[in-house]
């Protein structure tokens, strides 16, 4: 999650989508370029060894010790795991799939009645760019809140494919039930009491979706899909691309490849859960990589907090060995765009 709300007093510029530079010649702008080069874009990195774990078996009736403790070991060491048994059938996340690429796929000229104004998070286009120093991404995206329904802004909510609208509405109810269930489950594997994320998640909940295109970048070696960054919410919940990988994550400052489970949803701890766990669970850095021949997409939901709860480290999880490090925060998405902007990890303003 690079974006999440918008700054009172940038200065914002207007960007072309790559689409529209691809239309206008083969040069990779300079903007885009990361002079000091990209290590290791290829399939040379290592993959990650997290776990795929199975929904059902961290829904409470049936949560074994043994579950629990993947869960938690995967969420201490990464940050991250995968999730099988979420409710959807492959045939649906195909669908999900399908709906991204056909809108990425319509007539520029038809995208841009979804075009995202300067000043605002939501809509079609690319980052929002805040000064000319700012290395751009090899993105185009559509932002749109989900959750709550009454939220909507149906005027960026594309009508072509005309089942956009109907499967994201689907999408999004069975992730409501994912994501209770996982973060009772998280809770559980730390010994706190079941409902201590959600309440913390909040009446006030919401839900932002982020519709990844990355087209083919001719400089895979010096350009990124997205920069590293790790996310500002609780969790987020990926639906990752079938066939074309781009996703790494660090690790003990190394970078290791997500691999690509087509039925499986990629769950990470964002910001707002390290700061929960003090630390226990790692909001883990991430970036995607460009592919010379292939374009990709992903959808990552955002699940963001109530701005009116207050995010601090469980008393429990504070002791002699493991002090507190963390102050308590309000309205976190609020101070994350200025730091990431400043090039810094915006869980350095909760530090003690
Ligand atoms: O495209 C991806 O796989 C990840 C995108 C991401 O990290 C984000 O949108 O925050
Ligand atoms: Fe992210």
């Amino acid at each position: 999650m690079a974006e999440s709300s918008t700054p009172a007093k940038a200065e914002l510029l207007a960007t072309k989508t790559v689409q529209e530079l691809l239309t206008e010649g083969e040069l990779v702008p300079q903007k885009y370029v990361h002079k000091e080069g990209i290590p290791d874009p290829n399939s040379s990195v290592e993959l990650m060894d997290t776990p795929v774990i199975d929904l059902d078996l961290l829904t409470p009736s049936s949560t074994t010790v043994e579950q629990l403790d993947k869960l938690r070991s995967a969420l201490t060491e990464w940050g991250c795991f995968q999730v099988i048994n979420h409710g959807m059938t492959p045939e649906f996340l195909d669908e999900v799939r399908e709906i991204t690429k056909q809108f990425f796929a319509i007539p520029v000229e038809e995208k841009q009645k979804y075009l995202r104004p300067v000043n605002d998070i939501e809509g079609y286009g690319n980052d929002m760019v805040f000064s000319e120093q700012q290395t751009l991404d090899w993105t185009d995206r559509l932002y749109l809140t989900v959750y709550p329904p009454d939220q909507r802004k149906l005027k960026f909510w594309p009508e072509n494919p005309k089942s956009f609208r109907g499967t994201i509405d689907q999408y999004i109810r069975k992730l409501q039930v994912v994501t209770v269930t996982v973060l009772k489950a998280m809770a559980r594997s730390l010994n706190l009491e079941e409902d201590f994320f959600l309440d913390k998640y909040g009446e006030q909940r919401k839900m932002d979706a982020r519709f990844n295109f990355y087209p083919p970048c001719s400089r895979p070696d010096h350009v990124l899909g997205v920069k590293p960054h790790a996310d500002g919410t609780i969790i987020t919940i990926l639906l990752q691309d079938k066939e074309v990988e781009g996703l790494q994550f660090q690790k003990d400052d190394e970078w290791f490849r997500a691999l690509i489970v087509p039925e499986a949803l990629l769950i990470n701890v964002g910001d707002q859960a390290e700061i929960l766990t003090n630390g226990m669970f790692k909001s883990p850095v991430h970036k995607v990589v460009t592919n010379a021949l292939k374009e990709r997409i992903s959808l990552a939901v955002f699940c963001i907090p109530d701005s009116d709860k207050e995010i601090e480290p469980s008393e429990s999880l504070i002791n002699e060995s493991r002090p507190r490090l963390y102050r308590k925060m309000k309205n976190y998405v609020g101070i994350y765009f200025e730091y990431y902007q400043q090039g810094r990890r915006p869980i350095e303003a909760a530090k003690i």
